[in-house]
């Protein structure tokens, strides 16, 4: 067979580790140089997840969580697939989102945003692709929440999105942005972003032809895992 081609992708395009705007990332940049570390068994076995580790409520975000009754907020049917450079589905892949609720609050101790938390939203989830790459989750349309970067300096809604390999080893992570949000381009994160390509793949778009009507909005969103159209990722620095 012939071996598949590889597209290098731009390097010059990801954003910087050091970006004073961004103020978490000063002190978490690297102050020497990268190293390449070589891939070991660890890399590249180990176990993973199947089908039976899944509960059917895992990408079902609206009723995984269920204190009594259903989370307040737009509903959203959020979907799309996981690609390689060359397009083709990557099947049988695990996909985890986290996300805050409709008030942009997380569930999480750290968190002590004053938008109330949602006794029936737990805002995680989790789903394998099918044999075609396609994932699918049912979900609340999460919040704009301020955060201490400079003084009202806000987060667009997002959700952020993990992507496993064939081993644990094997994780890239991203965040994903919702089409027409006003917020997007004042982001102090997105704003590390140097190329405006980059952005736009991190937004997913509004499906309306997959929406579910009288109950959710659809988004779609694609994620390409390497080559030159690969989505960004924010755990693959510069230089890998
Ligand atoms: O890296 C951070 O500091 C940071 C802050 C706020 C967020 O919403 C986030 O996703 C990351």
């Amino acid at each position: 067979m012939k071996p598949a081609e590889y597209y290098q992708r731009d390097r010059t395009l990801h954003p910087p580790a050091y970006a004073p705007d961004y103020k978490t990332s000063v002190s978490r940049s690297p102050r020497l140089p990268l190293i390449s570390l070589q891939n070991s068994a660890s890399e590249i076995t180990g176990p993973v997840f199947g089908h039976r580790d899944i509960d059917p409520l895992d990408n079902d975000l609206v009723r995984n969580f269920p204190h009594g009754g259903d989370p307040v907020g737009e509903r959203i049917i959020l979907h799309g697939r996981v690609l390689d450079e060359n397009a083709r589905p990557v099947p049988k892949t695990l996909v985890e989102i986290w996300q805050a609720n409709a008030s942009g609050r997380y569930r999480h101790r750290k968190d002590t945003y004053l938008g109330a938390l949602d006794p029936n939203f737990g805002g995680c989830g989790r789903t394998l692709t099918d044999d075609n790459g396609n994932y699918f989750f049912r979900t609340i349309k999460p919040g704009a929440y301020p955060w201490r970067n400079w003084v009202n300096s806000w987060r667009p809604a997002h959700i952020h999105v993990s992507v496993f390999g064939s081993a644990f080893a094997q994780r890239l992570i991203t965040q994903l942005y919702f089409e027409g949000d006003p917020l997007i381009p004042h982001c102090p994160i997105v704003k590390t972003i140097p190329d405006p390509e980059a952005i736009e793949q991190l937004i997913a778009r509004l499906d309306l032809n997959a929406t579910i009507p009288l109950d959710a909005i659809t988004y779609k969103f694609d994620i390409v895992l390497r080559g030159r159209r690969s989505t960004l990722f924010e755990n693959r620095l510069e230089g890998n």
